[in-house]
């Protein structure tokens, strides 16, 4: 059996007296698609936040493609955010000053490539999200679902391994959430990324392979029916 592409181990977290993980453990081969479940104030957030490197556990061991997360230097760790690893929240966070064309090239032009290239490559994945209408518009001029498609492609563009997801639908309509996830789940099989999607919508994580779910802390797998 392959090595598994991202792999967490006995993590343990606590916010001063909150333990948010208690030896949780999850691990995700190279384009899978994972979601985690669970209620508010889980412990789903804290746990994507460790694999993806952005929160530090307490104890354990956060392992992506063989390189461990929690013991590798700020500037490392920095780098492989940005050219493994892509985002996409609740609130897509786009820069409001940018159009979306740009918004989707400026992960590209951080890395240096050309602004024509960069914005050629933002382009198609505007194109494969079917949201090719807003490229010169701002964010504030266009919908939620079409932010959140244009947040996709801004996630997808740099070719991540893995793509992490907080709630992604969290502010859609139910319409609007569905294509969002057929689009991300999608182009990401499509380019090989595997995906951690946290949700507290069953609806949702019947996009994933499998579901983790969380609860005070601890996580626990689940099989997905097929
Ligand atoms: N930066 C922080 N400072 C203090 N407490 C925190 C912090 N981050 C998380 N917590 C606490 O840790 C616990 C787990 O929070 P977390 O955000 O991971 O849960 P969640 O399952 O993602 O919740 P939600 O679905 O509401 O976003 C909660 O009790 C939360 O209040």
């Amino acid at each position: 059996m392959s090595a598994p592409l991202l792999v967490a181990e006995g993590l343990h977290r606590s916010f001063g007296e909150t333990a948010a993980l208690v030896d949780a453990a999850l691990r995700i081969d190279e384009g899978e698609v994972v979601a985690v479940l669970g209620s508010s104030g889980s412990g789903k957030s804290t746990l994507l936040h460790c694999l993806a490197g952005i929160v530090r556990p307490d104890r354990g061991r956060v392992v992506f493609d063989g390189q461990d997360l929690v013991t590798m230097s700020d500037a490392r760790r920095s780098a492989l955010r940005r050219e493994a690893f892509g985002f996409v929240f609740q609130f897509g966070q786009l820069v409001p000053e940018l159009t979306c064309l740009e918004n989707v090239a400026l992960p590209l032009r951080l890395a240096r490539v050309p602004r024509r290239e960069a914005e050629q490559r933002a382009g198609q994945w505007l194109e494969r999200l079917e949201v090719t209408d807003v490229a010169g518009k701002r964010p504030g001029e266009v919908s939620g679902g079409q932010g959140q498609r244009v947040a996709v492609a801004r996630a997808l563009v740099t070719r991540p391994r893995v793509i992490f997801a907080d709630e992604p639908t969290g502010a859609l309509d139910s319409l609007n959430g569905e294509r969002v996830m057929r689009l991300l789940t999608e182009a990401a099989r499509d380019s090989g990324a595997a995906v951690v999607l946290v949700t507290h919508e069953a609806r949702v994580a019947a996009y994933s392979d499998r579901e983790i779910v969380v609860r005070d802390g601890r996580t626990r797998n689940l099989e997905v029916a097929a």
